[in-house]
This record gives C-alpha cells, structure tokens and sequence, in this order.
C-alpha cells in the first residue's frame, strides 16, 4: 500500500483508516482487463478518466493506461454553488459514456472515484455548507450507476501534488521495473519532478535528499521496497483563473478603481467591461475587495506593454519574508530543484503555444521571458489571425506567459542550468499526466509499499526450472556419452 504508514504530513495515518482503503475488487471471475474510474473535479472543468490493466497484473509498474476520458460539459463543479443538484447532472453524460465505455460484465467490479481539488477547496474556504452540498449531489449521482462508487472527495494541496508525481514516475516505470525473468529491478534511473498548473492552485512536487526544513512539505513515501524522500507543495490562488483575478484586482486598485482602466497584459486593440463583482467572487482576491458598489462597471483597455505588465504580475508573489534559509515565496520553504521534471496542465498549455502558435522556441528562461514580451506586443488583430480558434483564452497568454516565467525563475529558482530539465507535456505514452492515475493506483493499493512476493516466487520457480532442465541435460548427455562408449567398445571386440 502506498504512503502506508509513512504519511507525515498531517501526523495520522492516511487512507488506511478511510472507507476508500479497500483492496482492490477485482472482477469475479470473468477474464479480460480490469478497469478503474477517476473524475477529476477540477477547478475550471471536471474530465473523466477510464483506465484499464491486465487483471493478474496489477501490482506491476506501467501497466495501468488510460482506456478512455471525457471531458464533461461546462464549468467545474465547484461553479454550481448556486444549484448543488445541477452539479451532479453535469456528469451524466459521461458517465453514460463510461457506461459503454467498461463492458458490462465489469461494471460492478469497476471502482469510480471522485476527486476535487482547488476550486472546491476555495468554495470549502467561502462556504463550507455549500461545498459539502455540491458533494453529497455529485455523490448522488455517482451512486446512481452501476460501478464500484468508492467515495467523492476534495483532495488536500498536498495529495494533488503528490499524486501528479507518482502518475508521472509510475508511467516512466522509474519506480521498478520487471525483468526478463519476471524479477523486479530497481531502475537506475533518477525520480521526476512534477510540476502542475491548474485553474486555481499549482503543485510543484519532487524528490529530494536535501533537508526539507518545513515538516509540511515532506512526504516519506515508501513503494516497492523504496524510500523515497519527497518535498511538495501547494499554492492556492496561483492556478491560471485566480492569478488573472488577482492580477485584475491589482491594477484596479493601481488606478483607484477609475471606470477606465489600462491593462498592460491585455493586447492594443483589446477591451473588455467587467462587472466588480466578477473579479471579488473569490477568496484569493476577498481582501482586497473595495467598499465601491459591488455591481460596478469597469472597463480594461488592453495596452500590451510587457515590461508593466511583468511589474504587476511580480506583485502577486512575496519574495520578500523567509523564516527558512531558502522560500519559493510567500514564506513557503523549498529546496534547490534537482533532477529532471515535468511540468503539465497550463504549463503545457502555456508553453505549446509559444511554441506552435508564436513560432518560439522555449529552452532556456530568457526564451521565455523573450516570447512572453512578444505574446505581450502582439496586437489583438495579429492574435486572432494566428489563432482565431483560440479567441476565449488569447487575451490572457500575455499575463500567463510572464507568470510561468516569474513563478519558474524567481519563484522556484530555475536557472539556466535547470531549466532545460523541465518537459512540458500533458502525456506520458497515451495517458494524461495529472493526479488522477496516481490517486487510483493508492486508492486500489496497486502501488505496494513492498516488493511483492510473488515475483521473488517466480524468480525462484525460473532458478528451479533451468537448474532441473540442466540437470536433466546433463544427465541425458552422460547417460548417451556412456551408451556410445560401450557400443564402441563390444563393436571392437
Ligand atoms: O487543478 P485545478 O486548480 O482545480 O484546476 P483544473 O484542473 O480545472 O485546471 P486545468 O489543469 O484543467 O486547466 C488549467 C487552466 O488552463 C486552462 N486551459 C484548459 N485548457 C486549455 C487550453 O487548451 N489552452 C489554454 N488553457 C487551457 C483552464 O481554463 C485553466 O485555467
Ligand atoms: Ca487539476
């Protein structure tokens, strides 16, 4: 079992104690692959995932992939406040796919799980009635189909974080791997870090020998017979959504809150009129909400000037209040980066678009601090022609840009040397890289903390086989060898 007995974090021991830590069902006797369901609640959309594996194999590395996923209409399911029911709906389309998706005969043997994660945490933070309310009706729902339904709940920062690392390392097989004769070998290759950028936090998450001097960043792990030393961490409000909120918040409150109001990431040629109300609907920009009538009308006009807009991105983060003898920011204690990562999501996002979009190369942080001054001084008209199926999300690929590259050089302390370690994708083979897998895999105890005995078993079983079959051909060879000598001999007599 994963993190068995070795979760520090929070000074208890985890999923063992909860309902969810169950063996894994597995399904009956009917033969085939077996399946498992993740929904990923996430902050600004929820996905379904389905997975499949070779049912004798479970506790082997790498075989678990996604068979299937889908992406369910509409916002979040946090964004259902206001009607807790509708939230549940919302996924009925895909479970009606997964339905199709799983053959019958394996739906009950199926586990489905439901994780959210910042976006609830936030509503958790706002109103915890309402957040337990959109909860219990997505567990409605989820109870309504046929599957294995094991539980919806919101996932701390920390198991967000750490689950994205263990899916990654757990579909480059860096963990174990099986050998030729069905023995486990310890590859020699170095864990990844992992890096995610949602809509309303981001993890960054990775092993690490150094002294990790705050205990609530430090998670010993140990899966099949390896301890592993990992720091994590958790910021809340600096997902995509809630840093354009934040960085709206600051220059509303640059400019006094006037009716016009500049807005240096925004592209020339780009305006746009928001209610003050739309930008003060979170906790993540709840302080710094102004006594002016809530129902206001503000207008940003786009100006596209890189070097302010960085300014104010830059104050979204504290670089300056340390109590450790090295922070990220905010106070948030971190190690020297090492190893190689990968960093998914809206780093993804972000980066493939400099990449394929604007035509940039993204090796080193000066490419990136370079493309994003470009994204910056693009004008609206030039944006749109070069990627007019983007239109929703190119206002914004200024700002995200300058953020990626505070928060990866400034904040995490990414240099040249480092930099170039980080992989920005969203998949490893066809799976999606994201907490989802990694959560699943604890959840049905499919990462055992010990190297399972089986195999030592096979091993021992192959040893036997080919020590009997040399036996068995030396004695054959010596029982002919005599035979022919004797034959050899009476011929001559
Ligand atoms: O983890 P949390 O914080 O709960 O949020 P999430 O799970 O909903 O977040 P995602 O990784 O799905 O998306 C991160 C952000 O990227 C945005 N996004 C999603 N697809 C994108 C795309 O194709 N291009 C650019 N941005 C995208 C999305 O709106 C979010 O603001
Ligand atoms: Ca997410």
């Amino acid at each position: 079992m994963l993190l068995q007995s070795c979760w520090t974090l929070t000074g208890q021991e985890w999923l063992c104690t909860e309902p969810q830590c169950l063996p894994l069902v597995r399904a009956g006797t009917a033969r085939g692959p077996s399946y498992g369901i993740v929904l990923d609640a996430g902050s600004s959309h929820t996905a379904m995932f389905v997975y499949k594996w070779p049912a004798d194999k479970e506790n082997d590395t790498g075989v678990v992939s996604e068979h299937s996923m889908c992406d369910v209409e509409g916002p979040g399911i946090s964004s259902y406040s206001l009607n807790p029911p509708a939230a549940g709906t919302s996924l009925e389309h895909c479970l009606n796919q997964a339905l199709r998706d799983v053959p019958k005969e394996k739906h009950a043997g199926t586990p489905l799980y439901l994780g959210a994660t910042a976006g609830m945490r936030l509503l958790n933070i706002a109103d915890p009635h309402v957040s337990d309310a959109v909860l219990r009706a997505v567990a409605a729902t989820l109870k309504m189909y046929p599957f294995d339904f094991r539980g919806a709940k919101i996932l701390s920062g920390e198991e967000e974080g750490l689950f994205g690392w263990v899916t990654a390392n757990y579909l480059l097989e860096n963990f174990i791997k099986r050998g030729w004769l069905g023995e486990w070998i310890q590859p020699q290759k170095k864990t990844l870090g992992a890096m995610d950028f949602g809509g309303a936090s981001t993890q960054i998450t990775f092993e690490t020998r150094d002294m990790i001097e705050d205990p609530r960043n430090k998670m010993m792990l140990k899966l099949y017979g390896q301890a592993y030393q990992v720091y994590t961490h958790s910021f809340l409000c600096y997902g995509r959504d809630q840093v354009l909120k934040r960085l709206l918040s600051k220059l509303l409150q640059a400019e006094s809150y006037q009716a016009t109001v500049s807005h240096p990431c925004w592209p020339v040629g780009y305006n746009k009129s928001l209610l003050l109300s739309s930008v003060y609907d979170s906790p993540c920009t709840e302080k710094e909400r102004p006594s002016l009538a809530f129902n206001t009308t503000v207008t940003l006009v786009g100006t596209g000037i890189g070097k302010l807009c960085a300014l104010h991105v830059s104050k979204l983060f504290d670089f300056t209040n340390c109590s450790f003898s090295h922070c990220s920011f905010d106070g948030v204690f971190q190690p020297k980066v090492s190893g190689n990562f990968i960093a998914f999501s809206a780093f993804f996002y972000t980066v493939d678009f400099i990449q394929t979009v604007m035509g940039r190369p993204v090796h080193l942080p000066s490419d990136l601090k370079d493309a994003a001054e470009t994204v910056c001084a693009t004008s609206w008209n030039e944006l749109l022609q070069k990627a007019p199926k983007l239109e929703k999300r190119l206002p914004d690929y200024c700002a995200v840009s300058t953020f990626v590259y505070l928060l990866t050089t400034k904040g995490y302390s990414f240099n040249n040397h480092s930099f170039p370690n980080i992989a920005f994708q969203k998949k490893a083979g066809e799976t999606s890289i994201g907490w989802a897998l990694g959560y699943m895999l604890n959840l049905t105890n499919m990462i055992p903390a010990e190297k399972p005995s089986f195999h030592k078993s096979m091993l021992y079983n192959c040893w036997v086989i080919l020590i009997l079959l040399f036996v068995v051909t030396t004695l054959t060879s010596l029982v002919t060898a005599i035979c022919l000598f004797r034959y050899s001999k009476s011929s001559i007599i």
